[in-house]
């Protein structure tokens, strides 16, 4: 079967400066992906490629199917309403079904005739998941799509997004920083270092996970990110 995701030899630079640095990665259709690693290795970079945002790049990154986004921000229009910013570019005269039908799966139909600036980060970033996933997209992006919400709204997103996964069975590749959110959702986890994969992990934990079932692997994948868990306890 084609590969929802195929990199060949990826490298970008910025001026003088390589952040990118001969990447290859294969992802399968359905498989979820984290990328993992500290701040500036790359990781919105590679992501920014694979939605076609950046094509000044040398080596291959092909993504044959259709590829929708979710950003940190959630970036919505605050002119148009919650259902409008869902629907906006599909061109399709039933689109308020089906943003209504996509609002239902992240649980805020009472929230679609809303102006987005009314709504908690929380309900912004569900309505920013409702806008990537009513495209259908064989490959969905996440850059770090909860890192600016609270520790009780994040794990309501993980078992939300974890949902939908199941659900559209989209090809996932989420960049975060934290390494628990990596090991509940991804099948497979990538750690980036200075434009490098450095290192590859399995995630082989039944469904739906549990915090307390990926403390053992957080050791390891931590480890990788060179942090001493026994210092850092
Ligand atoms: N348009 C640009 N021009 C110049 N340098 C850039 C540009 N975009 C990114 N960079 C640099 O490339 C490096 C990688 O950036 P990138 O955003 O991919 O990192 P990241 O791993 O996603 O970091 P973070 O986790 O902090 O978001 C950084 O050093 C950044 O400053």
């Amino acid at each position: 079967m084609a590969k929802a995701v195929s990199v060949r030899g990826l490298t970008k630079a910025f001026g003088a400066r390589t952040v990118l640095d001969g990447i290859d990665l294969e992802v399968e259709p359905g498989e979820f992906v984290a990328l993992l690693g500290r701040s500036g290795c790359g990781k919105s970079t590679l992501l920014r490629i694979l939605a076609g945002l950046d094509r000044d790049v040398e080596g291959e990154a092909e993504v044959p199917g259709t590829v929708s986004i979710a950003f940190q921000q959630p970036r919505l229009l605050p002119w148009r309403k919650v259902w409008r910013n869902i629907s906006l570019g599909l061109h399709r005269p039933d689109g308020r079904a089906i943003a209504l039908k996509a609002l239902e799966e992240v649980r805020l139909t009472d929230h679609a005739d809303a102006w987005p600036l009314t709504l908690s980060g929380g309900e912004a970033q569900r309505v920013s998941l409702a806008r990537a996933l009513v495209r259908e997209p064989d490959v969905l992006l996440l850059d770090e799509p909860f890192g600016a919400l609270d520790a009780l709204t994040r794990l309501a997103m993980h078992h939300l997004v974890e949902d939908l996964w199941i659900r559209h069975k989209p090809a996932v590749l989420l960049v975060t920083h934290d390494v628990d959110e990596a090991l509940l959702l991804a099948d497979r986890i990538l750690v980036l270092d200075e434009g490098r994969i450095v290192a590859t992990h399995h995630v082989d934990l039944p469904r739906p996970r549990r915090r307390a079932s990926v403390v053992e692997q957080r050791t390891r994948v931590l480890a990788d990110l060179g942090v001493d868990v026994e210092e850092a306890a």
